[in-house]
């Protein structure tokens, strides 16, 4: 029998993605909600504890419903929401962040899918602290740039109605209080909350992160091939991940970094950078945040908890 996969909140933005990479996926069964049902209570009841595998695509309280909808002891969930990233019980949906990660995704009941913007800066700075070159309680930084999507149906709508009179670059959460902060203080394994400044550019999908370390006050001051190196040995010992490491000559060559270089597919591409002599340093990540993201990191996980390889 194949497996049932129920999407809440199939219609909405990660939901239509992760539809789209299951299409033609003759190993799954897709069961789906008619479209005027389903924000009905019971109707996402009965499709949630039909499934096999429920990802929920919806905004956190609708999350946290679907939730306590299922009734049953099968039903397994993986949640695109920011509803349970750290919440006790629930497995962080990023496989290649240590070597147990898809393992214990792959075991879980319960698996909450990353937020776009930690996942490049936790790909880049766990391995550093866990190799003790940055301390845990460094005042991280960061900074980047996503597409519009990012902010799903309303800001899509939204500049697709400005269009060429979007803004390029609008910097955004100032009030300094995302909502992602927790899990990238959780799974970076850093004792204070990162100071996260990002941007929305006027394109739809792609994103680009950038955490600058200033080193120079630090007992060891590492270099940028110990950063590196730190670096690749992690995503080196991570089998099957989707994570690729630079080679650290890539400085001298200053490759074009593109936000869109990744769309549509679920890769993530990490850089170092680095000026010695200034004890100065970038750790940038490029990825799609509709892919690894989101929704590629949704079809990753739900791989990894079946036991398929897609
Ligand atoms: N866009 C992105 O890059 C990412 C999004 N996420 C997360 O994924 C989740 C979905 O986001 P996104 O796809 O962008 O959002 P969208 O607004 O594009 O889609 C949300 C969908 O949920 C539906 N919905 C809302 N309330 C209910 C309800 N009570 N019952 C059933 N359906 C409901 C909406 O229907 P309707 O439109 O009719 O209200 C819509 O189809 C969010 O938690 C978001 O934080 C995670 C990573 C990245
Ligand atoms: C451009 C933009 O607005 N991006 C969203 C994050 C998108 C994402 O990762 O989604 P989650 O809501 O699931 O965490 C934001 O910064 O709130």
């Amino acid at each position: 029998m194949k497996p049932k996969i129920f999407i809440d909140g199939e219609h909405g933005t990660t939901g239509l993605q992760i539809r789209t990479r299951l299409a033609g996926r003759g190993d799954l069964e897709i069961i789906s909600i008619p479209a005027e049902r389903r924000k009905e209570t019971a109707a996402r009841a009965e499709f949630l504890n039909a499934a096999d595998v429920a990802i929920l695509c919806l905004p956190d309280d609708a999350a946290r419903e679907s939730v306590s909808l299922i009734s049953n002891d099968t039903t397994r969930v993986i949640d695109a929401s920011t509803a349970y990233r750290v919440a006790a019980g629930w497995e962080y949906g990023f496989p290649e962040m240590d070597r147990e990660q898809a393992q214990r995704i792959a075991s879980a009941k319960r698996v909450a899918n990353p937020g776009c913007w930690p996942q490049g800066p936790i790909a880049t700075l766990r391995p550093l602290v866990e190799a003790g070159l940055l301390p845990a309680d460094y005042p991280v930084t960061f900074n980047g740039i996503s597409g519009y999507s990012g902010g799903g149906r309303t800001m899509i709508e939204d500049y697709e109605a400005k269009g060429e009179n979007a803004s390029e670059f609008t910097p955004y959460a100032l009030a300094l209080k995302h909502k992602h902060l927790p899990e990238l203080k959780a799974y970076a394994k850093l004792k204070h909350d990162a100071l996260m400044q990002p941007a929305v550019g006027n394109f739809a999908q792609g994103m680009i992160t950038v955490v600058p370390l200033q080193l120079g006050q630090l007992h060891h001051i590492p270099t940028g091939a110990e950063l590196h190196a730190a670096i690749a040995d992690h995503f080196a010992a991570i089998k099957g991940g989707v994570v690729e490491v630079a080679p650290y000559e890539a400085v001298d060559r200053v490759p074009e970094l593109n936000p869109e270089e990744y769309n549509d597919t679920n890769r993530m591409k990490l850089y170092v950078f680095a000026n010695d002599a200034r004890a100065q340093a970038l750790l940038v990540a490029v990825y799609d945040n509709l892919g690894k993201g989101a929704s590629g990191a949704a079809v990753q996980n739900l791989d990894l908890m079946l036991g398929l390889n897609g």
